[in-house]
């Protein structure tokens, strides 16, 4: 049995309680796991809050805290390939995909051990005679990092690495559906000799184990990755004590391709930007905005390409997308499309599950495209989070980058186009916290990731990643002090 680990020990849940895991490709039960509640997570808040205000990691030196974080990345290299086969296990998604994926995560606590010791802080001109001023970061506190299923373990790292590596204590609550590679990587941190209380793990679902951790006061940061509805619930619970809050929320991503674009490059990166992970990605381009003059064409090409793509079990090297995460989800997908069509989106290739009979037990959904698609309709307002695209048309520049903004969300949009001068043009005025030119779906630690409007509040990696687990203090000394007698 997976069990959850707080305070350095690996416990079972305090009612005894255990959520059987399964394989979305066959619904094969691949592990059973500790099912936490409140309680738990109480015991857990309280052992990151004791590790926290006894000063032990928070005050170790920086470039030693860099440097546990560099173990870590060493241990999740090693263990790479058992990582990416429990990944896949757990979401169906392809090895080749997860093995990218632990490539990925070894590369974010690389680059957050190496920044640990960057940090100097910063020398105010103060504008008072006989003073000196400074500017210092310090840790938050005790963070609650709630995670969702689709990317289990890369969210996971984004919110781990920064957190210690800026001297924080935290209590992780990842998805109670996929929380596999999350249970191995506390192991790793364990064997890294991160210190007991510093790193814990309560397993369970989010309206108890989640909720505590959004409530409790003795966090004083919560980060959380999954749902807009959830990110809102969040933010209402987060206000109890003022929490600092980062909200990393879902997308409508649009993807705008002009008649100057490489043909061929669009056709195979619009399917890249919502084929991938079988469009369970927040960054997915679910949205194609296609200008008029090419869009028989491009349609014809796009349908003709995805009407081949493989679907399998993630292990089978031919396979080129997965299943879908579960049944509810499967079921959201099927009325997602079902709603689509009475809105008047017609189905140019999928729109249902597939029939081949080895894929009857897994939760499959064809990839699907979806023509004659207008920014009125849900379907195309609506996160999907599924293997569909609708496609919409533009005539002028000033329209594509309307119909690109034309949503509550705000994550990420992509650009087509030869005329570098007119791409520079749409990037500027669309409103979304990353835009790729002739590009989908690129992320690195370097750059920072987050939101503009619904898609979330802060922003992950890079620069900006490490400053949201880090609280700012301004020092102001008086070289001379004596008394002024104001009373
Ligand atoms: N912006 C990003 O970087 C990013 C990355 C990955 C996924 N996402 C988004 O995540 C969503 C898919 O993930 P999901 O279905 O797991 O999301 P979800 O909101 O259902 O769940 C996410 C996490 O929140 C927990 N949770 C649920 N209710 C809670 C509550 N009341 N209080 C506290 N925690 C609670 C869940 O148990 C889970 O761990 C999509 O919308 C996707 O766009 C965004
Ligand atoms: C943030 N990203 C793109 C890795 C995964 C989103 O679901």
């Amino acid at each position: 049995m997976k069990k959850m680990f707080i305070n350095g020990e690996w416990v079972e849940a305090c009612s005894g309680e255990t959520r059987e895991i399964l394989n979305p490709y066959n619904q094969e039960v691949i592990a059973t796991a500790a099912e936490g509640n409140e309680k738990d997570a109480k015991f857990a808040i309280a052992a990151a809050r004791k590790a926290f205000d006894h000063d032990e990691w928070s005050h170790w030196p920086a470039h030693e805290r860099g440097k546990k974080v560099h173990d870590i990345a060493i241990l999740i290299e090693r263990d790479r390939e058992e990582l990416a086969e429990l990944e896949s296990l757990d979401t169906g998604k392809t090895v080749e995909e997860s093995r990218g994926d632990m490539d990925d995560i070894a590369g974010v606590f690389r680059y957050f051990a190496e920044m640990a010791d960057k940090d100097g802080g910063e020398i105010i001109e103060s504008p008072i005679p006989n003073s000196t001023s400074k500017v210092v970061h310090e840790p938050v506190g005790v963070c609650g990092q709630i995670t969702p299923w689709n990317y289990p373990l890369l969210q996971a790292s984004w919110k781990l690495a920064p957190a210690l590596a800026a001297g924080n204590t935290l209590v992780m609550k990842p998805s109670e559906i996929t929380p596999l590679t999350s249970i191995k990587v506390f192991e790793l941190m364990e064997e890294a000799g991160v210190p007991a209380g510093v790193v814990n793990l309560v397993l369970g679902p989010g309206d108890s184990v989640g909720a505590e951790l959004s409530t409790n006061d003795d966090v004083d940061l919560i980060s959380f990755t999954g749902g807009i509805e959830t990110g809102k619930k969040i933010m209402q619970a987060a206000s109890s004590n003022v929490k600092n809050l980062a909200l990393e929320l879902g997308g409508k991503n649009p993807n705008i391709v002009f008649a100057d674009a490489e043909f061929e490059t669009a056709v195979d990166q619009a399917m890249n930007a919502v084929f991938f992970h079988a469009g369970q990605i927040c960054s997915a381009g679910a949205r194609l905005i296609v200008e008029e003059s090419i869009h028989d064409d491009f349609v014809i090409a796009l349908v003709d390409r995805v009407k081949n793509i493989e679907l399998g079990s993630g292990f089978d090297e031919s396979t080129q997308m997965g299943p879908l995460i579960s049944k509810e989800h499967l079921n959201k997908v099927v009325n997602y499309v079902e709603n689509g069509k009475q809105e008047g989106a017609t189905v140019a290739v999928g729109g249902e599950k597939p029939g081949n009979p080895e894929l009857q037990n897994g939760f499959f959904y064809l990839p699907t495209v979806l023509t004659d698609c207008t920014t009125d309709m849900n379907v195309v307002q609506e996160e999907g989070f599924g293997p569909v695209i609708t496609v919409e048309k533009f005539s002028t520049e000033e329209e594509a980058v309307r119909l690109a903004n034309d949503s509550i969300y705000g994550l990420s949009g992509g650009v087509f186009t030869n005329d570098i001068a007119k791409a520079e043009r749409c990037v500027a005025k669309m409103r979304m916290g990353t835009v790729w030119i002739n590009d989908v779906n690129l992320y690195f630690p370097q750059a920072p990731w987050g939101g503009y409007k619904q898609s979330g509040i802060g922003r992950e990696l890079g620069k900006t990643g490490l400053e949201e687990y880090q609280e700012t203090k301004h020092v102001y000394r008086n070289l001379k002090p004596i008394p002024i007698h104001w009373f």
